[in-house]
């Protein structure tokens, strides 16, 4: 696992935006691996940016969300299908049709799962999966104790995801309970992962994650045995690191 501590919150995001410039410059219908979250936002920012200036091009990109709400009708401003369409696809130019986000408003979840996989495993492997932390370690909605073999599938949201969601909502008895989301197994087949981390609430998370035991306890902890993980923090998120001369600062 590579670990980077970035100078600033706004560094991360542009110091993973470029890593993801890189891999699509060189092969542009690359398979990108999209999160949702604040965490991102400042990725999808630069890559925005980088169309906008007409240094990157992101038409021929196909990509695969990580998770969706159940139960948010379509067209629900918080849906991950829309909030993939507000934040990403529509600012970089990403073709909507080659972007998948699990149907949370399938009637049947369990055929909605098998189909995603089954386009993942068509269209994959994922070679640039971006990634946040929940402050439990979730990764995705892999809550605390999910398996690291697991696949795509229905989960329950836990009482603390669901409250640090409630921002996006008018409630938190608006925030759905259930979700589908992409298996630690799934996302742990992706060429790389690159996971970002901002703020002092993410640093007990990133500490787990980067220097706690391998345990589903901290399901973020996966990264560890991936062979190509990269973690891009800024000083507070990095900020209960114990090892931190091993890692690099960047400039
Ligand atoms: N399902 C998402 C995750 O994909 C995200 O990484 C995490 C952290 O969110 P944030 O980046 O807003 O802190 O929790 C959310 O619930």
């Amino acid at each position: 696992m590579q670990v980077l501590i970035a100078p600033s919150a706004a560094a991360v995001g542009r110091f993973a935006a470029g890593r993801i410039a890189d891999v699509v410059r060189r092969r542009p219908d690359a398979v990108l691996g999209l999160a949702t979250g604040s965490s991102p936002l400042d990725i999808y920012a630069d890559l925005a940016r980088q169309v906008a200036a007409g240094e990157l091009d992101l038409s021929a990109v196909r990509a695969f969300a990580l998770d969706e709400y159940i139960g948010l009708p379509p067209g629900h401003p918080q849906s991950y299908h829309e909030v993939i369409d507000r934040e990403v696809v529509r600012p970089t130019g990403m073709d909507p049709a080659k972007v998948r986000v699990p149907n949370g408003f399938a009637e049947d979840l369990e055929a909605a799962c098998e189909e995603f996989e089954r386009e993942l495993a068509e269209v994959g492997p994922v070679d640039v999966q971006i990634l946040g932390v929940g402050t439990n370690g979730h990764i995705g909605f892999n809550e605390p104790m999910s398996s690291f073999a697991s696949r795509t599938r229905v989960k329950r949201l836990t009482p603390a995801t669901r409250q640090a969601n409630a921002r996006f909502f008018d409630s938190i008895d608006q925030v759905p309970e259930l979700c589908l989301t992409q298996g630690i197994g799934t996302v742990m087949e992706a060429e790389e992962l690159l996971l970002v981390a901002q703020g002092a609430a993410k640093a007990e998370a990133v500490a787990r994650m980067v220097e706690g035991p391998v345990s589903s306890s901290c399901p973020a902890s996966v990264l560890q045995f991936h062979p190509s993980a990269t973690v891009i923090v800024d000083g507070p998120a990095a900020s209960r690191l114990e090892f931190t001369d091993y890692y690099e600062r960047l400039s």
